[in-house]
Parts: structure tokens; C-alpha cells; sequence
């Protein structure tokens, strides 16, 4: 297996961009010189083409820090999310953004421009209805429809072809799923009813206020259109197919931008990660970057530099898995991990990840407006955060940039001169408490009782393993001799469409060794800070839920020492956080303490990112 790692990292055959005309062909050669040795290499499709031959062994390690930086004259990556790139006027900010920085040479990661991906996820199930018997009719007129606005533009504006309404009136007397198909049939190609928009107008529309050919994505709406069809009539999509579906979207909006670059006079170059050499474990939908990657990634974008120097423009969130070959993704966000890994098979000297918000802060703003920026985090806050819920960062993208020592600087789009937040290995923490409230709802807790069937140390065993026998991962726990508390993500049953059985089975299970209670509605709430000040953080924690008259169900504290989670019920946990921030960030707390320790003489812990005492 390794072997075959090694030099699937070498076997990327992959000119820097692929034009749309070439995809059907590249489709039909799938795999058929299919890979004797198991190595492959990825073209876009829902199938791939794979590479027969040995090919070389890998010949670039990962570079250190800097090397490569000076030798491809590579100096940060700059991520855009989704929010930076929604439109054509944020793509020209961003553009701007980019060259307002002429002391740097970016390696620039896009995602999806704007709600693209959730929306792509929303279409197979109207186009089902649509295809299906009963709304046959439909189903073609919205294909029309489609192809209309793909081919044609009149006066720079998407014309919907004549009729589409009396079809939604029509639509509208019979259909059993209205809502959704208010959803397809709107009045305006860009708009509609439930606030959301069909990817690919808005897309359009962009190509076309920035003055580009919409022949860039023309042969992707084709194959987009093509493979809804498939799954319509399949009536079925796989894990698989998800990802080929919504791979379309970095795909598509790299290549406008790319082609946006060049037309401002500064040479770009579009690259998919399945070609550039992002290879994957084939988890679809959450698949795990491979060590291959970073020779692959660090050689390839190292040599086209030195053939022919341009700014690359990399698709976030893809990779090709590596037994599969199929195009992978790497979990929702995860256009932060394909930074990351860039930065750190680059060895650059920063990981930029442009946002819409000033930084990670305090809180969700979504749940409480009064959040502010963290200045500093370590790396492993900030993996703390992501994991237990932050939809600010992507859980696994702290990882390269803290195996690659590589600062990631989390900056907003919008308000290109704030700060930020800076996130380093180490940072000072002496006047650190509290550095971030996060919040996960909708979880499922189980309390397990032992039957004292078993032993203390065969009891714990056993309700492990029956976990890892159905596959289930467990967010939090806390145990005594003879009972487990945790906590289950509800993301990772959802992913799988098995919820309720899935649950009803972990509890036949359990239930012959234990007596168990199956708690749902739940919400972790996790408070990321300072350990060597967590009796004062539960302190005040404990305190300002008692005067809120909220009763903590369960306390755990991880490994990791920068976060102490507790878990309340759903319909107390907004309130909770919204009180814990007031008081922690909001009433001159943190000066109450410090001015506490100077009366007592006491000087803070210096703490490095793990909770490592520096000094005392
Ligand atoms: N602690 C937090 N700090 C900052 N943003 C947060 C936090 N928790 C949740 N968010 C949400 O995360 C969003 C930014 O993440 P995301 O949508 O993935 O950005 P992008 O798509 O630009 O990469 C913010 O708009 C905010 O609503
Ligand atoms: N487009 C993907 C990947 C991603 O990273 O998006 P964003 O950077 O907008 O969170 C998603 O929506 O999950």
C-alpha cells in the first residue's frame, strides 16, 4: 500500500487546465488502462481515468519552511470561502484584495462561489420530482429552461424562456411538494421564494458581469445537467456521486476566477486538487488527505512555477481518493484543510484564510452579536474549536499547518484591514482565561449504568467496542467505576441516513451489560480557554448558570486541556451562552482578575498550545 501511495504521488498526468469539450472524452477513457500497480491519476468525472505504468518514485519530499517558498517564489496561501467569492463584484474585491499585495505570491484556494455547494446538494431531489411520471412535462420545460439560460444572453441580462410561469401555476394545482417546486420554477432566474437560488444562474451571471466567455463552464453545465438526469433516473445518489455533483462548484468558480486574473493582465492558473495531486482516503463526502499529497502537491506546483510562472488558483475542498480514483471531498468547509496542506507542502511562510467575519470570535455571532475577535490562538484551540462546532474553521485543518509550524492568519474579505486572528503553535497566556464560547446543538447523550456483568476495566472495554463495531463516534465523555456518560454527533449519524436505527441498535447493544437512558435534544456547550485557570472558568461558569437556573447534565474535560464541555438541554442553550459571554467578555472580568492576582502577588503560568507549563 505504501508502495502504491508513492507513486500514485508521481503519477499525475495533468495539463493546468482542462477545457470543457475535453471532459466527455476524458470520461470515456475512464480507467481503461486501469492500474496494474494501483496507482491512478484523476481527471475530472464521475468515473476517472487511471494511469497504467510505473511511473517514478517520488521525487519531492515536502519542503521545509521556506525552500520552497524561495525556490517557486511561493509566499502565503490566500483562501477565499464561499462569502468572499459570491459574486461578480466580491470576485473583482477579491482580485483586488490579491494584487494589493504585490510583495507576495500567493497560491490562492477557492470555494464554491457563495451557497453554491448547498444548493447543488438541493437539486437531485426536485429534479426526481420533476422527471418523475407525473411531472414529466415539467421536467422537460425546466431542462429547456436550463439550456436556455446556459446558451443564451440578451442584453447581458438571463432571459427565462416564455411559459415557465403558467407552468408554475400549473405546477402549483397538482403538485403534492409545492414548496419544492417553487423552488426550481422561479420567477427570476437569480431569486425565488425560499431565498435561495439555482447554482448555476447566479454563476452566469457573474461570468457574464465580469466580461468572460461562459464557454469556461459551458461543458460543465452540460455534464452538470447530464448527471442530474442520471440520478433522476437512477433514483438513487450515492455518497460518490454527491461528491462528483458538488465538486462542479470549485470547479467552476476557479476557473472563472483563473480566467478573470488573466484578463486583468495578471497570468493565473486554474488547477483541480483531483489533478494537482490532493490524494484521499475514499471516505466520500469526508475523505482524510493522504502523506502522498504533499510531494505531489509541493512538485507540481513547484514545477509548472519554474516552466512558466502564473498564479495558481486551486478548487478548496476536493481530492481523488486514492483506491477509487473518483473525485472526494473533504468534508463541508473543508476548502480550509486544502489551504493548510498547500501551505504546509509549500512551506510557506503564512496560511491566509479570508472570511466574512473579523477573525474566529468569542462566540458564534449568529447566536450572540456582541462577539468579538480573538487576537491569538494556538493551534490546538483553534482545532478545539472546530471540532466542537465553530463553522469557522474546518476541524481537520489545523493539523498541516501545525505539522508544517506554519502561522494561518483567519481574516475577514469584507474588512480587509482588521486584524484578525493570528493562530501559532504557542502563544502567551498569561492573561488568557476564556478565549471562546462555542456551541453544538441537536446532540444525543447516552447514560450507561453497568449491570455489573462485567468488570470495571471490561465494562468500559465493551462499551467502546461496541461503538467501533457500529462504526459511531463519540464526542464527549465522563466516567466513573461503573457508569459512562457521551455524547454523539449528530452530523456523523446524519451523514449516514441511518439515525434512528442506528440509535435503537447501539442500545440493544449496550443494553446487555448496562442500563441505559438515551437523552436527546441536547447541546454541548464548550468553553475554550486557558486550563491552568479552569477552576476559576468553572467557577464563574457554574455560577452564572445557577443564577440562570440551568442544570449542567454532564462535565468533560479533553486531553487536550483547552476545553471544558458541558452539556445543557437544547432549549436553555442560546440563553447560556449569551449569559456566559456577558460575563466572561462583556463586565471587565478579565481585569477583576488580573487586578486579583497582583494583590496576591501571583505571577501567571506561561502555557504553551497543549497546556504545557513554561514557567511558573
Ligand atoms: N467562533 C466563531 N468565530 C467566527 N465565526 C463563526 C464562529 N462560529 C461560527 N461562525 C460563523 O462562521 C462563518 C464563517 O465561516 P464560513 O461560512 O465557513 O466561511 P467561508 O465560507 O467564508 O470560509 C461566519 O460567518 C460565522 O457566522
Ligand atoms: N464549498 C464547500 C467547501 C468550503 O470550504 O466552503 P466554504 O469555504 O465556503 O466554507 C462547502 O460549502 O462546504
Amino acid at each position: 500500500m505504501v508502495a502504491a501511495l508513492r507513486l500514485a504521488a508521481v503519477a499525475w498526468d495533468s495539463p493546468t487546465a482542462v477545457s470543457a469539450s475535453r471532459l466527455g472524452r476524458e470520461r470515456a477513457s475512464l480507467c481503461a488502462a486501469a492500474r496494474p500497480g494501483g496507482q491512478c491519476c484523476a481527471r475530472r468525472g464521475l468515473v476517472l481515468r487511471c494511469q497504467s505504468g510505473g511511473g517514478a518514485a517520488a521525487t519531492a519530499a515536502t519542503l521545509k519552511k521556506g525552500e520552497a517558498a524561495d525556490a517557486a517564489g511561493f509566499t502565503v496561501v490566500m483562501k477565499f470561502g464561499g462569502s468572499s467569492v459570491s459574486s461578480a463584484a466580491r470576485m473583482r474585491e477579491m482580485a483586488d484584495l490579491i494584487l494589493s499585495f504585490p510583495e507576495e505570491r500567493p497560491v490562492v484556494v477557492l470555494s464554491a462561489m457563495g451557497k453554491t455547494t448547498n444548493n447543488l446538494l438541493l437539486v437531485p431531489p426536485l429534479f426526481s420530482i420533476f422527471r418523475s411520471p407525473k411531472f414529466d412535462f415539467f421536467g422537460r420545460a425546466e431542462c429547456a429552461w436550463l439550456r436556455d439560460c446556459a446558451g443564451r444572453r440578451e442584453g447581458g441580462e438571463l432571459r427565462r424562456p416564455q411559459g415557465v410561469g403558467n407552468q408554475r401555476a400549473r405546477c402549483h394545482q397538482g403538485a403534492p411538494s409545492q414548496v419544492r417546486i417553487d423552488f426550481v420554477i422561479l420567477p427570476s432566474p437569480v431569486a425565488c421564494k425560499s431565498g435561495l437560488s439555482v447554482p448555476w444562474f447566479a454563476l452566469l451571471r457573474t461570468i457574464d458581469e465580469l466580461g468572460l466567455d461562459s464557454s469556461i463552464v459551458s461543458g460543465f453545465l452540460d455534464e452538470l445537467e447530464q448527471l442530474l438526469k442520471g440520478v433522476a433516473m437512477m433514483k438513487e445518489l450515492t455518497l460518490r456521486t454527491r461528491d462528483y455533483l458538488v465538486s462542479f462548484g470549485e470547479c467552476m468558480s476557479t476557473r472563472i476566477f483563473a480566467a478573470y486574473l488573466n484578463k486583468l493582465g495578471k497570468k493565473a492558473r486554474q488547477y483541480d486538487a483531483f489533478d494537482l495531486g490532493f490524494i484521499t482516503t475514499d471516505d466520500f463526502t469526508n475523505a482524510d488527505i493522504l502523506e502522498a499529497t504533499y510531494p505531489a502537491v509541493a512538485k507540481r506546483l513547484h514545477g509548472d512555477w519554474i516552466d512558466d510562472p502564473a498564479i495558481p488558483v486551486v478548487t478548496g475542498f476536493l481530492g481523488k481518493g486514492w483506491k477509487s480514483c473518483a473525485v472526494t471531498t473533504l468534508g463541508r468547509g473543508g476548502s480550509d484543510l486544502t489551504a493548510t496542506t498547500i501551505g504546509k507542502a509549500l512551506g510557506l511562510r503564512e496560511i491566509q484564510v479570508w472570511k466574512d467575519v473579523d477573525g474566529v470570535l468569542t462566540c458564534d455571532p449568529n447566536i450572540y452579536a456582541n462577539a468579538v475577535p480573538v487576537p491569538y490562538l494556538t493551534f490546538d484551540e483553534a482545532a478545539e474549536l472546530a471540532y466542537f462546532g465553530a463553522q469557522v474553521l474546518h476541524p481537520q485543518s489545523m493539523r498541516p499547518a501545525r505539522e508544517g509550524g506554519i502561522p494561518v492568519r483567519v481574516k475577514n474579505s469584507y474588512n480587509r484591514h482588521a486584524p484578525g486572528t493570528v493562530i501559532t503553535k504557542t502563544r502567551d497566556m498569561r492573561k488568557s482565561i476564556l478565549t471562546s464560547i462555542v456551541l453544538k446543538s441537536n446532540i444525543t447523550m447516552l447514560d450507561i449504568v453497568s449491570t455489573r456483568m462485567l468488570g470495571q476495566y471490561g465494562f468500559l472495554a465493551k462499551v467502546f467496542s461496541i461503538f467501533e463495531d457500529l462504526g459511531i463516534s463519540v464526542d464527549s465523555v465522563a466516567t466513573s467505576e461503573v457508569s459512562i456518560s457521551l455524547t454523539l454527533d449528530p452530523s456523523k449519524l446524519w451523514s449516514r441516513e441511518l439515525i434512528q436505527q442506528e440509535l435503537d441498535n447501539v442500545v440493544e447493544e449496550l443494553e446487555k451489560i448496562a442500563v441505559v437512558h438515551l437523552l436527546q435534544h441536547r447541546s454541548i456547550i464548550s468553553l475554550i480557554g486557558n486550563v491552568q485557570r479552569s477552576s476559576l472558568i468553572l467557577e464563574k461558569a457554574f455560577n452564572v448558570l445557577r443564577r440562570n437556573g440551568v442544570n449542567v447534565q454532564m462535565i468533560s474535560q479533553g486531553a487536550s486541556k483547552v476545553n471544558i464541555s458541558l452539556v445543557v438541554n437544547d432549549s436553555e442553550a442560546k440563553q447560556c451562552v449569551q449569559a456566559l459571554h456577558s460575563a466572561f467578555f462583556e463586565n471587565g472580568f478579565l481585569s477583576e482578575v488580573e487586578e486579583a492576582d497582583l494583590a496576591q502577588n501571583r505571577v501567571p503560568v506561561l502555557v504553551s498550545s497543549n497546556g504545557a507549563i513554561n514557567g511558573n
